[in-house]
């Protein structure tokens, strides 16, 4: 994807986002508001021209897969209706390549605001050289807010959100004392997600925020372990 247009602002963001999705959670005033196992939530309460667009920063520890099988399903337009269940209608506006896409989505609407539609290219990518301690490269998966000639913001039905998402992903893996080939056992794969995503128009910031705890926790949650049921069966892809 490297010669389309979009190229250095996907650059740009990626690059952007693994580096604030690897900063630790000491500074920056985040507030846990979930945990459940081995998942912790955070967010930052924060409003722009007066509408919420708390940024959010997940961290979660999953065993049995690897980092590019948690990008790779969380990339994947085929399979995003089996996990994302906020979506009522997703459409791949372009395949910019085999690891960019230009996606549409309409969100369920989240009572008494207006419906939001959300259009983001997606880009996948493996980080080489770049590791914590004793971990594999690093993969991310990250969602950024674009346009498209096609679907002007706000000129149907739903309200325009922004969002920028980053899913970063990195697989430690424990190989078998009697030098065994690694199976799912070895492998723990250490999980940061970080949204911010700014509602596009007026929306109550006690609803927005009651969503967001009652939804974030669950999305997480749901997606990992339909990450874990896809991969039980097959082949690991490092
Ligand atoms: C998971 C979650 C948390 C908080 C709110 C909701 C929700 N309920 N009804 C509508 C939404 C909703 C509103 C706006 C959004 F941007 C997303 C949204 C969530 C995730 C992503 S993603 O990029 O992580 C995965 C692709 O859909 C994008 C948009 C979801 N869903």
């Amino acid at each position: 994807a490297t010669e389309h247009k979009l190229w250095p602002e996907i650059d740009r963001v990626c690059l952007e986002q693994l580096h604030y999705a690897r900063l630790n959670l000491g500074e920056g005033g985040w507030q846990l508001f979930a945990e459940d196992g081995e998942m912790r939530m955070y967010k930052r309460e924060e409003e722009v021209g007066g509408m919420v667009v708390d940024p959010l920063k997940a961290v979660h520890i999953v065993k049995g897969v690897t980092g590019h099988e948690m990008c790779h399903y969380f990339f994947s337009a085929d399979v995003r209706m089996d996990w994302e269940t906020t979506v009522e209608q997703m459409t791949v506006l372009e395949s910019i390549a085999e690891d960019t896409q230009v996606f549409l989505q309409i969100h369920k609407r989240v009572w008494p605001a207006a419906q939001r539609d959300s259009l983001f290219w997606s880009h996948i990518r493996k980080v080489p050289n770049i590791r914590d301690e004793d971990g594999q490269d690093f993969w991310i998966v990250c969602n950024h807010s674009t346009e498209h000639q096609d679907f002007p913001a706000n000129s149907g039905k739903c309200v325009r959100l922004f969002l920028t998402v980053c899913l970063v992903c990195q697989t430690f893996i424990d190989p078998p004392k009697d030098g065994t080939d690694i199976t799912r056992d070895n492998l723990t794969c250490k999980i940061t997600y970080c949204s911010v995503v700014n509602p596009g128009g007026w929306a109550p910031a006690s609803v927005l925020r009651a969503v967001y705890k009652r939804e974030y926790p669950k999305f997480l949650k749901r997606f990992t372990q339909y990450v874990i049921d896809q991969c039980a069966d097959k082949p690991i892809m490092f």
